[in-house]
């Protein structure tokens, strides 16, 4: 038997640092949204006792330190599982760009594991075992639109964004988040209206959604990177409604509900940005 999960990729609609904890990490709150951008896994029985990982990309780890890796070793664990698991994956998320691309496979392991080998486990408890694995783990379990707290890991729900198109630009450096987060000077934080972006999701109101973006991470990752500001400002020119830098970074978006005005500013980032995306947010 083969199963396949998709595991899309997520954006944030803010992201506030509260403080920092004594465990080093920092307490956060955001707003992250599943787009229509996704791997897809298939995992499948194999007679052998190991987990094999197969992917055409060549910078995509096939050992442990994959997160579907570490996905399929930690169920294989907790539920005392001896057959082996063979994961292939199609890699369509860029990798280490703010997305959750890593974060996704993980979770879609999860709930893979639990399918292939009838566990019978909640989503909230596949969401608790995802914690084990990174903070970003539990969100990607049930994917859609939800308030992240704590560590990213204590989530509510909330309705998805009215339709729209998502013109995503990565550029080809590489950003830590450990070193994202290591520079947050929170005396100086303008924090992002977390609450009316809520209400702007529940009222499905693109506008106040667009005007109420905001992410702390973002002054820090465009310090240390200035082809982020040069992808932002270019996105703003073109007119697009809402543009951000997701996660750590060092992605940007630009949301829009105008098709054409998408479609000029990919053919225009296309000139001087290598990895561009046209996608749409996932609606309810
Ligand atoms: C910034 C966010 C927003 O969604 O995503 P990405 O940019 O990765 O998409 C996440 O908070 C990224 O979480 P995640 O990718 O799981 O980070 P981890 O590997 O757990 O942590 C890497 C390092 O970042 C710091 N860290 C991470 C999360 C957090 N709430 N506080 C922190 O201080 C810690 O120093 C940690 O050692
Ligand atoms: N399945 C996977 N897909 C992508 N990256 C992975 C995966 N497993 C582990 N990694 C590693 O995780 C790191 C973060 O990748 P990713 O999750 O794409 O970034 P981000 O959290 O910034 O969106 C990278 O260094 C990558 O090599």
């Amino acid at each position: 038997m083969m199963i396949f999960e998709k595991a899309p990729a997520k954006i944030n609609l803010t992201l506030d640092v509260l403080h920092k904890r004594d465990d080093g990490y920092h307490e956060i709150e955001m707003i992250m949204t599943s787009i229509d951008l996704a791997d897809r896994l298939t995992f499948e029985k194999t007679d052998n006792q190991g987990i094999t990982i197969v992917s055409e990309k060549r910078y995509v780890p096939n050992d442990q330190r994959n997160l579907a890796y570490q996905g399929v070793a930690l169920m294989r664990e907790k539920f005392g599982i001896q057959s082996g698991v063979k994961i292939t994956i199609d890699k369509q998320i860029p990798v280490a760009a703010g997305l959750a691309g890593g974060s996704s496979d993980a979770a879609a392991a999860l709930r893979g594991m639990n399918r292939l080998f009838n566990l019978g486990q909640t989503t909230e408890q596949l969401q608790q075992i995802g914690e084990e694995i990174g903070s970003d783990v539990p969100f990607c379990v049930s994917g859609k639109t939800a308030i992240a707290r704590g560590r990213g890991e204590k989530l509510s729900t909330l309705p998805s964004p009215p339709p729209c198109w998502v013109v995503l630009a990565k550029p080809s450096i590489g950003v830590s988040t450990k070193d994202v987060y290591g520079n947050v000077n929170i005396d100086q934080i303008e924090h992002p209206d977390t609450e009316s972006m809520a209400n702007a999701l529940r009222n499905k109101d693109f506008h106040s959604l667009c005007n109420h973006l905001g992410n702390v991470l973002e002054p820090i990752t465009v310090a240390m990177h200035q082809e982020v500001d040069q992808i932002k400002t270019f996105m703003q020119k073109q007119g697009l409604e809402g543009v951000l830098m997701s996660g750590s970074g060092p992605t940007v978006y630009g949301l829009t509900e105008h098709l054409s005005k998408a479609e000029r500013t990919v053919n225009g980032l296309r000139g001087f940005c290598q990895e561009v995306y046209l996608v749409r947010a996932l609606t309810d």
